[in-house]
Parts: structure tokens; sequence; C-alpha cells
């Protein structure tokens, strides 16, 4: 088995630290080394909480990629950044795999260009827990069946954008098999901004923020006389780490960008 050489962009945020333990407890994995926007020229190992870890630090992500010799990089920073990181990583034909959210469609259809134009696999996961993605595929047979669904995402009041990758997600998969519908009364109107939630193809998306909570979605179908929920609950950010490491052995054996875990799961 090849060693699979890693860079981490954002290693001391929540995200970060875990895929760094999951990394260094990978044998087929190599933390080459990390971006971070603070401690350029040090060895993690020198920040608190990463003791033994000795991969070099990085601010500029050019010099980073220069220097390092590695085959892919996991993102797990800002909308904004994260984004930039991921453009950067295949200018310089290292494989992208981003947990980051927040992109527009703009930027998706723009990174799956470069992709294809470099030949370089690319993961784009908005949830790499295992039981998200099935959370997904379940409420996406569900909406065969059911054509009225409001999806409600609960997050830690940390994050920075609503409505989470999960749920714009959920809503795409749940929008591609059902007839687009307008849901609600057709005469309704909101008394107070925001009271329906963020509306996708007539679905309505409601964003909950709370210390607390990590990561939660519930999808709710409804018609005559029943109801069906879909729920899923992540407790820690370990829940994510099995799916971060099947996306890097992945994205080294693909050529293109894939949105979204459902497409590389068996
Ligand atoms: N796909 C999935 O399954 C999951 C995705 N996520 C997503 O992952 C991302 C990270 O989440 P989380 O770990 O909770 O967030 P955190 O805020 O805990 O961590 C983000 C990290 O990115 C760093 N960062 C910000 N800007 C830069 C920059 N310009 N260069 C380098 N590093 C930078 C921050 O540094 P500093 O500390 O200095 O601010 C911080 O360490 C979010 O987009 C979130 O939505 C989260 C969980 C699961
Ligand atoms: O910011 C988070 O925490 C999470 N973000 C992802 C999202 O936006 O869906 C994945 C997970 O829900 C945790």
């Amino acid at each position: 088995m090849e060693t699979i050489k890693v860079i981490i962009a954002g290693p001391r945020g929540r995200m970060g630290k875990e895929a760094v333990y999951m990394v260094e407890q990978s044998k087929n994995l190599q933390l080459a080394a990390v971006l971070d926007r603070k401690y350029n020229g040090q060895k993690l190992s020198e920040i608190e909480g990463f003791s033994g870890v000795e991969a070099p630090i990085f601010t500029d992500i050019n010099e980073c990629f220069s220097e390092v010799e590695a085959d892919v990089l996991i993102d797990l920073t800002t909308p904004e950044t994260g984004y930039i990181h991921t453009k950067t990583a295949l200018e310089h034909n290292i494989r992208p795999v981003v947990g980051t959210t927040g992109f527009t469609e703009e930027q998706l259809k723009e990174l799956k260009e470069l992709a294809e134009e470099k030949s370089l696999g690319c993961i784009i996961a908005p949830n790499f827990a295992i039981g998200a993605v099935l959370m997904m595929k379940f409420s996406e047979m569900a909406a065969k069946y059911f054509q009225d669904v409001e999806i409600i995402e609960l997050h830690h009041d940390r994050k920075l954008d609503a409505p989470s990758g999960t749920a714009i997600k959920t809503a795409q998969m749940i929008a591609g098999v059902r007839e687009r519908k307008q849901q609600g009364h057709p005469e309704e109107k909101e008394t107070m901004k925001g009271a329906r939630g963020a509306d996708m193809e007539g679905m309505h998306i409601h964003s909950v923020r709370l210390p607390g909570l990590i990561a939660h979605q519930q999808v709710l179908f409804g018609a005559d006389g029943e109801t069906l929920t879909i729920r899923h609950d992540s407790y820690n950010r370990a829940s994510f780490m099995t799916g971060v490491k099947v996306c890097v052995e992945t994205v080294v054996k693909v050529e293109t960008l894939i949105y979204g875990m459902e497409n590389i799961l068996d």
C-alpha cells in the first residue's frame, strides 16, 4: 500500500484537530505539512495539543505547495479561504478533499471545470459522516413518495454558513427526484421575516444555531394523515473522520470533481 502524503489546512480548528489525529493514526497516510494563518515556520509539535506531530507549518499556500511534496490537501477552514485553497491545490496538481461548506454554485462549477481540465480528483463533501450520507439518501428515496418536505438543520453557534452544506445538498438530492412544488398555502404571508425559513425549489430550510449542539438534521415529510421524519445526529467530530479517510483514499484514484460522498460509497 502506497503512503498518501497529506497537507491539512485549518489544523487548529475543531475539524482540523480531529483530521490531524486521524492522519497520524493511519498507517497509509502521512502528514506532510499544515496550512495555518499563524505560526509560519514552526512545527505543529510546538503548538499546544499537538505534541509529537512534527509537520511544518506554512501560512503561504504557494510556498507550502512549492516546497512540500504532497498528494492531497484536506481543507477544513472557511468558505472564502477554502475556495482559494481548493483552486490553488488543483493548480499545483494536488488533489483536494474539501469539508469546508458554503461554496457558491459558481465556485463549484469553476472548480469542476478546473479538475476536469487537469484530470485531477477533487472531492467536496458537505458531510463526511456515514449516517448523514444515509440520511440524505433515505430522504431522496422518500421524496419519490412524499412531495411535501421541510428540512430543519441544527448546529453549534460558531458555524459561519447558513443553511448548512448538508441541508443544501439534501434539498438538491430531493429536488432531483420530486416534481417542483411550492409548499404551504398559496396565499401564505410571513408576518415576521424569515418565519418560513429559506426557500429552495419550494422546499423550506430552517437553520437552528445553539451552544451545546454539534451537527444535526431532520427531514420531515408530510402527506394526508401521516408524516415521516428522518434524522441524523453527530455528537462529536470524530464521527466525520471515517469519511475523510475514505475520501483521501478515493481522491487519488479519480480524475474529476465529486460533490457529495454518496457518489463514492458502495
Ligand atoms: N464536511 C463535513 O463533514 C464537515 C464540514 N465542516 C465544515 O468545515 C469547516 C471548518 O469547521 P470547524 O472546524 O468547525 O471550524 P473552526 O472555526 O473550528 O476551524 C476553522 C479553522 O480554519 C482556520 N482558518 C480560517 N481562515 C484561514 C486562513 N485564511 N488560512 C488558514 N486557516 C484559516 C481557522 O484559524 P483561526 O483559528 O486562526 O481562526 C480555524 O483554525 C466549516 O466550513 C464547516 O462547515 C464541519 C464539520 C463537518
Ligand atoms: O459547521 C459544521 O459544524 C458542519 N458543517 C457541515 C455542513 O454545513 O453541513 C457538516 C456538518 O453538518 C457540520
